[in-house]
């Protein structure tokens, strides 16, 4: 940031501009020079002036380009640059015929007139007053957009927030945010606390304003929001407020309290201790709660006895169900509602099975779904059944300001007599209120899921809320089936879930352990094994067959150093492999690659056949894919997710790694045929029995731990089970307090 410089001169032509992300190629002309400037610079048009800040960056094989930082707008002044900038379709209404017609008659005050003395323009043939007014009203519109960007500009605010601020606001979004930089924050713009922070301090808005506290309560409950948390102890909130805010206790208090009775925040009182809640968490865990608490009601006197269905369903199959089993189907078919958990081997999916088989026997609707792609994949082959993602299943409605909504909810049921969701673990309280709503309170549920996975990565615990609730009907699966327990992946599993250490000197099975204490080694391991050892010994593919996993992503024995290894050996740089670059990764054409966030706007396209596609949007957390091609001008990169292909501009990469290694966390709900798993160093609070639990049961046919045996005894040992604060189990169990209704928990 040494050598700044600031331009200025007119735009020539526009190259390329992105309308979501505002990113533009243009060539401005200073002086007769034309320079070449990138940059995000919005809806910037041609004839425009410029005053761009920002430095001259050499590329490999465009040459100079000037690389803008800040930029300053201001309207075409001179009658040819007048028409040039109306000419290029800024205001709509008006095309290049018209521009010259207006500049031919009202010269160097065309702009001038068509914003304060529209009537004026009824001079040219054809304008009515009407269409005059349009005109101006038009062109208000689009210098507001442009004084928007600007004024975020001035405190370096890119135009991508620009852009999600005028969706949500329009007109009026400068002004708003004048008066409350803090808007900036609220979900769908995304702006940091700390940067809003830095552009009310430069507005001299006072620190201890309500509007400062408020937005810094709410940061500090969304921040631990995305830890999983629903709720928060008043006392540490108000504790963790002081000390952030640096402000008064009895303001924060007030604050907290005003924001309660505007209904923006929630009180729940449990255990004698008062906890707070963002409005939107406190709706779903309450909402979930009263539905489940009907759907027991309903169910209470459904105490049928299917004992001659199973016996038929036995016959069918030539299986004999477990008592355990049969009770989990009995109440499938005449509660409606029942969790299924247990660990791996279990029996889950079998069991699964005959329900689905039932249901359908019974002539009921059924539809099958998982939180993610991958698991949903899972659940299809497993069931012969068709089952899709939780999103796809709600269908994602967009709306204005990037806030998730379904089109299936409680006005647009999903035609279904009977709900399965696999991989229950993973559902957080938001996605599940969306489920509930978007089923009759008649439609029979079965939550299938592992409690003692990790927990999902959005707040609330509700699988393991209803469990722990105790009243709803959960039948628990313990044994492990003799088939099972010839896997030592599953036989370790339950000894880890358990406590207990495992033999890690054992070879011969489908779960190994190779020690390496130095980390040059250990990745030097890690790569032969992908590279080599396992393609030559078992023909399994680096790219398809094997997932390298870590508990982190920093430091030697985590992710990102990983990934540049495994890059550099599984996909190299080639002559004609293009790639592009971020500040953490180079993409290549080939890589392995995961998306990090939701992204409900994502296009993709998939070919069903050669000249038959399917369309539509949404790529999410912990998808995987394969980059199939870089276009180096644009910064794009195009992406196969099994199928689904679609093309990443270069703010989206923010949100893309590379996938040879991936983290414990980003691999729940997935499988893979061989995981390598690298337990060594790291902090030990990322070194707990779940997460090796969750790490090993993603192996379907073979194991690998890499590292310290040391290592692995003490994740075994430290039973720390990350602390969720949340409502919904109290809630729960409030609701049906006294309520005797006979729901069965079976542990057997
Ligand atoms: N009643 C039964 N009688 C005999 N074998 C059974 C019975 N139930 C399940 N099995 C067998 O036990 C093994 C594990 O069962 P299943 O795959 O249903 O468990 P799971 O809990 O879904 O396991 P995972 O979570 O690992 O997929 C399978 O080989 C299955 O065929």
């Amino acid at each position: 940031m040494e050598d700044l410089k600031t331009l200025k001169g007119e735009v020539d032509s526009i190259i390329f501009k992105s309308e979501d992300t505002g990113f533009c190629v243009l060539m401005l002309n200073c002086d007769n020079d034309l320079i070449t400037v990138v940059g995000e610079m919005g809806d910037v048009e041609e004839g425009e002036d410029l005053v761009v800040t920002g430095e001259f960056t050499s590329h490999q094989k465009f040459g100079e380009q000037f690389k803008v930082h800040i930029f300053e707008r201001s309207l075409p002044t001179t009658s040819a640059a007048i028409q040039r900038y109306l000419a290029s379709g800024a205001i709509s209404g008006i095309g290049p015929v018209l521009a010259k017609k207006l500049v031919n008659k009202f010269g160097d005050d065309t702009l001038d007139i068509i914003e304060n003395t529209p009537d004026r323009l009824t001079e040219i043939d054809g304008i009515t007053v009407k269409k005059a007014e349009k005109i101006s009203q038009e062109f208000k519109t689009t210098f507001a957009a442009r004084s928007l960007m600007s004024y975020l500009n001035k405190f370096e605010i890119e135009t991508s927030y620009g852009i999600k601020a005028w969706k949500r606001w329009g007109n009026t979004a400068e002004q708003i945010i004048k008066s409350n930089p803090y808007v900036l924050c609220i979900q769908g713009v995304d702006l940091s606390f700390s940067r809003a922070d830095a552009v009310a301090a430069k507005s001299d808005i006072p620190a201890d304003s309500e509007c400062r506290i408020k937005a810094g309560i709410t940061y500090i409950l969304r921040q631990n929001a995305d830890q999983g948390h629903t709720c928060l102890p008043l006392d540490s909130l108000v504790k963790t407020a002081v000390s952030y805010l640096d402000v008064d206790e009895k303001l924060i208090k007030k604050v907290i309290e005003d924001e309660t009775e505007e209904e923006n925040l929630y009180y729940y009182d449990k255990h004698g201790r008062r906890f707070v809640m963002l409005a939107d968490f406190y709706k779903a865990e309450d909402y979930i709660a009263r539905r489940l608490a009907i759907m027991r009601q309903i169910s209470y006197d459904n105490k049928i006895d299917f004992s001659e269905v199973i016996d038929l369903e036995e016959e069918n199959n030539g299986i004999q169900y477990e008592k355990i089993q049969r009770e989990a189907i009995n109440l499938a078919l005449s509660k409606g509602f029942l969790v299924l958990t247990g660990g791996p081997g279990t029996g889950k999916t079998t069991t699964l099975n005959a329900i689905i088989s039932l249901y359908q026997q019974q002539g009921l609707n059924v539809m099958i779904c998982a939180p993610t792609g991958r698991a949903a994949k899972r659940l299809s082959d497993l069931t012969g059944f068709d089952a899709k993602t939780i999103h796809r299943l709600l269908e994602v409605k967009h709306t204005s300001g990037d806030t998730l909504a379904f089109i299936h909810d409680e006005n647009n049921l999903l035609d279904c007599d009977a709900l399965i969701i696999d991989e229950m673990s993973m559902v957080d309280s938001c996605l599940f209120e969306a489920v509930l709503r978007a089923i009759s309170v008649t439609c029979k549920l079965v939550l299938v899921g592992d409690s003692d996975q990790l927990p999902s990565v959005g707040a609330g615990n509700v699988l393991k809320d209803i469990i722990d609730s105790g009243v709803m009907s959960v039948v628990t699966l313990k044994e492990i089936f003799r088939q099972a327990q010839e896997s030592e992946i599953v036989m370790n599993a339950h000894k880890i879930v358990n406590g207990e250490h495992i033999d890690l000197a054992s070879k011969d099975k489908d779960f190994f352990f190779m020690q390496r204490l130095e980390y040059g080694e250990l990745q030097d391991l890690v790569v032969e094994l992908c590279k080599t050892r396992l393609p030559k010994a078992y023909d399994y593919s680096p790219i398809d067959d094997i997932q390298v996993l870590s508990p982190t992503r920093k430091g030697p024995a985590g992710t990102v150093e990983l990934n540049k290894r495994l890059q550099q050996e599984l996909n190299p740089p080639a002559a004609g492999k293009s790639e592009v670059k971020t500040p953490v990764y180079t993409f290549r054409k080939g890589d392995k690659v995961m998306q990090t966030k939701n992204d409900y706007e994502i296009l993709w396209k998939k070919y069903i056949t050669e000249d038959k596609t399917e369309s539509g949007a949404g790529i999410f957390n912990g998808d995987i894919g394969i980059i199939i091609a870089v276009n180096k001008i644009l910064k794009t990169v195009t992406i196969d997710f099994e199928g689904r292909i679609a093309v990443y501009d270069k703010q989206m990469l923010d949100n893309l790694e590379l996938a040879y290694a991936i983290t414990v966390h980003k691999s729940q709900g997935s499988e893979f045929d061989v995981v390598i798993l690298t337990v060594f160093g790291g902090f030990d609070k990322l070194y707990y029995r779940n997460l090796l639990y969750t790490a090993v049961t993603r192996a379907k046919r073979m194991l690998i731990i890499v590292g310290s045996k040391k290592r692995v005894d003490f994740m075994i040992d430290n039973n720390k089970r990350t602390l969720r604060y949340t409502a919904l189990k109290n809630m729960l169990m409030e609701l049906v307090e006294g309520d005797d209704s006979g729901q069965q928990t079976l542990d057997i």
